[in-house]
């Protein structure tokens, strides 16, 4: 397993950047026990390069440094202070934000611009606000009896286990991180096989910032081993996880046949998105086209269902389709490139076969529906309509550019056919009405509902599924709950 920790990587404009490949354990890269992992660039099909692997002992290394920092340095050092080393992070994120960004185009295939501009960006927001909350998470005082004084505290939790997917593997750290961090907890983070390469270089950043030994532990490894080691070990007080609902499932297991670690969950959608006849309908369209296409469908909340009312149906598809004739699909670092390479071949193969399945059960291909180009794992922004809502790509989750669409009469039967779905992660609504917004609002069964927008993010409010979408929320103040155990103390004062 002699491997350089060092390995230089190239885009394919000849920039040429130095990545660490070793896992980062106790502030330093240290070489990993399980198997080498190649890395693919899915633009271009070829190894981007191999990283070091952790396997159980290596678990076990990474939990041990953050259960040792914790009780001896972390949970002793003051609120301001993790609030000021956090928004150090977010400094040196700043200055390096295009090599990030680099990274995660490479290993990803999505687009450096919106790499940049928006998961590193956004990113780098979400650190400052948790860092601001840093100092200003605190229980409150009870008044019970004359006699007693009682007051809660919120206690960090411990060692905070954290498994990501690839679809942002800068971002979906960052929304376990900053709050994790903020709330006095250390962390051991696995990211995913498929997209390792970012988060090494944010671990770098780590280390200059200054976070003492052991606060932050950086791995990967295949879920099956690594990510079920973290999922298992003992000392871990609970698990943030994002990926696919049949891993979350897995993770629950775990933590049942463990020591029933606390659970966040963040899973698939079918997300509807809703156009009445009396919404703007351009506006919906270009709305609707980012809803479903944005990160090449590769989004726990993409708006992969639409719904039209039947009456604007064809007024509605000629925008829909001009609206998506636009998109740019290409090499991640043209600039003008909206949509790169789906992730794997296994999601390329995955995604086509659902294009084909929905034409058999009977959906019209309204657009695209084939491989783009010869090389890399690119597919065409795809629109399938005269869907009916029991066909398997209403049903299941497709995760790459391809929108299902059926048409409803009335608002009613829209909200049945939006709730009729195993999932509720997110919903939107096109309306011009308030009432029809307010009424949909209510009763999408999502945790998220966007009005007149879609896939909007800020990192003060909160995001998180209903249904077999997942349970407790990422960012905004409701995320610091899920970093936080309350603890009540009740004082007898002497001689009452
Ligand atoms: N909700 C979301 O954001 C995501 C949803 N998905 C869905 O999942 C489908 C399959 O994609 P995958 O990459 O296979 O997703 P996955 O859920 O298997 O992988 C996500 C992460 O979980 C880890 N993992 C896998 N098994 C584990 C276990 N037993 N214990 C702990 N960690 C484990 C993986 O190593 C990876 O880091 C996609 O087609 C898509 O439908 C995938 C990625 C993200
Ligand atoms: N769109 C950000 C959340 C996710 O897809 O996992």
């Amino acid at each position: 397993m002699a491997q350089a920790d060092i390995q230089t990587v190239r885009t394919s404009k000849g920039q040429e950047i130095k990545v660490h490949t070793h896992l980062f354990i106790n502030n330093e890269f240290v070489p990993g026990n399980g198997p080498l992992i190649e890395t693919i660039n899915p633009a271009t099909e070829e190894v981007i390069c191999s990283v070091h692997s952790a396997d159980e002992s290596d678990v076990n290394a990474a939990v041990k440094a953050a259960k040792t920092c914790f009780q001896s340095t972390w949970r002793k050092v003051s609120p301001s202070e993790k609030g000021r080393l956090i928004n150090k992070l977010a400094d040196l994120m700043e200055r390096d934000k295009d090599e990030i960004a680099v990274l995660d185009a490479l290993d990803n295939g999505k687009a450096f611009t919106v790499a940049r501009d928006v998961d590193v960006t956004d990113s780098i927001a979400c650190f400052r606000y948790f860092a601001g909350w840093a100092d200003k998470i605190h229980g409150k005082t009870i008044d019970t009896t004359f006699d007693k004084l009682c007051y809660t505290r919120h206690e960090p939790l411990g060692v905070v286990g954290a498994v990501i997917p690839w679809n942002y593997p800068t971002m979906m750290a960052v929304w376990k991180f900053a709050p994790a961090l903020a709330a006095g907890n250390t962390i051991v983070m696995k990211t995913s096989e498929i997209t390792p390469l970012p988060l090494y270089k944010f671990a770098e950043l780590v280390k200059e910032a200054g976070f003492p030994a052991g606060v932050v532990n950086i791995i990967t490894g295949y879920g099956q081993t690594t990510g079920s080691y973290l999922g298992c070990h003992p000392d871990v007080s609970k698990m943030a996880f994002t990926g696919s609902t049949v891993t979350g499932r897995k993770i629950m297991e775990s933590s049942a046949s463990s020591n029933l670690k606390k659970l966040q969950l963040e899973l698939g959608g079918k997300s509807a998105q809703i156009v009445c006849a009396d919404a703007d309908l351009a506006s919906a369209a270009t709305w609707a086209c980012g809803g479903i296409f944005n990160n090449h469908g590769q989004s726990c909340n993409a708006g992969s269902r639409i719904l039209v009312q039947e009456d604007v149906f064809d007024k509605f598809m000629e925008l829909f389709i001009a609206e998506t004739k636009k998109l740019v699909v290409g090499d991640p670092f043209d600039e003008d490139t909206f949509q790169g390479p789906q992730i794997s071949k296994l999601q390329f193969d995955k995604i086509m076969n659902y294009i084909k399945i929905g034409q058999e059960e009977g959906a019209v291909l309204a657009h695209g529906g084939k491989r783009h180009g010869e090389k890399g794992y690119y597919i065409e922004p795809t629109i399938l309509t005269h869907c009916k809502n029991n066909f398997r790509v209403m049903q299941e989750e497709i995760f790459g550019p391809v929108v299902a669409i059926a048409t409803f009469k009335t608002i009613e039967e829209a909200i049945e056919m939006a709730n009729d779905s195993e999932y509720g992660l997110a919903g939107g609504v096109y309306t011009s009405s308030l009432d029809t917004a307010i009424t949909v609002s209510n009763e999408m069964q999502a945790g998220t509902v966007w009005v007149n927008c879609f896939d909007i993010f800020d990192q003060s409010t909160p995001f998180g599924g209903y249904k077999q979408s997942g349970f407790g929320k990422e960012l905004g103040k409701y995320a610091l709950q899920e970093y936080t155990q309350v603890k009540v103390v009740k004082i007898q004062r002497a001689g009452l």
